[in-house]
């Protein structure tokens, strides 16, 4: 009880209040420990100036911090031959061309729209980070096929500022075609983390750099049909309500929009979303229905339909990878330029929401007797109820404004457009992928 007073007296009960004890046991015990009281201090010092060295020498290949993918791997970028190469890659070679930084252009939608540019002389950049979200080797196949065309992809992530900076001090983008992203709405229950990080983090990211570029980009960047959610009311239109999302995919993409409104107000960014309706067609993402369907339906596994409550229909309005392309095209044709400078806003800039759908949803069931009509194989069908995972009922796209403002008009039905991803996925898959392209 003591020796428990004793100590309690030496803590001080105020500033200035710290009372002496002159015995010199004590005396020396104070020396000793004002001295590991230096030492401790100096020891920090040490120590924090060490971090501060690491941390702020610049390295020339930066990795990305990225907590929440699986397998980044490590870039390479830089140097005189990289730089040379990548302005090749974005030089216009048409008369009023464009020169477009497109990022995940390993992509489904990003591969296609690649290399129409390229096709009509633009000049693009691709910019990827090859994560495995799915089979990386499609990703490669496809890198492939846009280098035969004469695109080079950079590889990283849309989270390295670093990166991003250096692409547009090397490349005067007039425009940005932002595909990359992490899709898909059922995997978001898996790794929300991914969604935050692509659609949201790598999204701000990338705005910043657009911002702070000299000349600022025009951007045109995919937003999702599934940003409507529960609305029921049919078809979309872009003035329906978006702030019922089902899934933290369509949450994420919401919320892009948000950020992108938030971008043009402030730094004059021009900024154009499209609310893409179930992109389907050859070089399409294995994650989704009618790609794995296809396979297991080849493979004789059963394959799981949805249906809604009282055996209610699902469906979707796919919407062919062709007129996704015509519609990507128009809106970056008909972007207006950004308004701002040096980071500042010098006036108001283009903000624009586009539908891009077909208008004639089709029941899943539908989709899966076309596949059994092409693939000459009966399905193995097993129907059950509508999982809680963030998919929605129905989606129908009222493409009217898209119409009017980009001449935007689908022309594939299902029928003939699955035609062409069959073709496709027996080339690519039978011929051990050399047939493709
Ligand atoms: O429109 C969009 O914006 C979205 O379209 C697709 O999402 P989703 O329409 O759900 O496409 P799939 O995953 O291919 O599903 C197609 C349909 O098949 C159904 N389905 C899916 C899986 C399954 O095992 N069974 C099944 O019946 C789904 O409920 C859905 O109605 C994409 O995966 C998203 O990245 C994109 O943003």
């Amino acid at each position: 009880m003591l020796k428990h007073m004793s100590y309690l007296d030496n803590i001080p009960s105020a500033p200035g209040k710290f009372k002496m004890d002159k015995s010199p046991y004590v005396h020396n015990k104070l020396r000793w420990h004002s001295s590991l009281m230096k030492l401790t201090f100096w020891s920090f010092i040490f120590l924090a100036l060490i971090f501060i060295f690491f941390y702020r020498s610049p390295s020339p290949n930066p990795l990305p911090q990225d907590p929440s993918r699986r397998s980044l791997g490590t870039y390479n970028w830089g140097g005189p031959a990289w730089e040379k190469r990548v302005r090749s890659s974005a030089r216009i070679r048409s008369h009023d061309g464009i020169s477009v930084l497109v990022t995940g252009a390993a992509g489904f939608v990003g591969t296609h729209v690649s290399t129409a540019l390229k096709r009509r002389g633009d000049g693009v950049l691709g910019l990827d980070n090859f994560n495995d979200y799915y089979d990386p080797s499609l990703k490669r196949a496809r890198q492939a096929l846009l280098d035969r065309s004469g695109v080079f992809i950079v590889e990283g992530d849309i989270n390295d500022s670093t990166l991003l900076s250096k692409l547009f001090e090397v490349v005067a983008f007039t425009h940005v075609m932002h595909l990359a992203a992490q899709a898909g709405v059922r995997y978001a229950l898996e790794n929300p983390s991914s969604y935050v990080h692509s659609n949201i983090a790598g999204l701000v990211s990338l705005l910043e750099a657009c911002k702070s570029a000299n000349p600022q980009p025009a951007i045109v960047w995919a937003s999702s049909s599934s940003v409507y959610g529960l609305n029921s009311k049919v078809p979309f239109s872009e003035k329906d309500r978006t702030d019922q999302p089902a899934s933290l995919y369509a949450a994420t993409k919401k919320a892009g929009e948000e950020i992108a409104h938030t971008y043009n107000h402030i730094y004059g960014l021009s900024l154009t979303a499209l609310r893409f309706f179930t992109v389907y067609g050859p070089w399409g993402r294995p994650d989704m229905a009618y790609f794995f369907f296809t396979r297991d339906i080849l493979k004789g596994k059963t394959i799981s339909i949805f249906e809604a409550a009282n055996h209610g229909t699902v469906a979707r309005d796919f919407t062919y990878i062709d007129d996704i392309v015509k519609g990507c095209l128009a809106a970056l044709d008909t972007a207006e330029k950004s308004t701002g400078t040096g980071g500042k806003k010098k006036g108001p800039a283009q903000f624009r929401i586009y539908n891009l759908g077909n208008t004639s949803p089709v029941p899943v069931s539908d989709l899966v007797s076309i596949l059994e009509r092409l693939l000459k194989v009966n399905a193995k069908r097993k129907v059950i109820k509508l999982p809680q995972n963030g998919d929605v009922r129905f989606t129908h796209a009222n493409i009217s404004l898209a119409q009017r403002e980009l001449g935007y008009k689908p022309s594939t039905d299902l029928q003939t457009g699955l035609k062409k991803f069959v073709r496709w996925y027996l080339s690519y898959y039978s011929g051990e992928k050399k047939a493709a392209g």
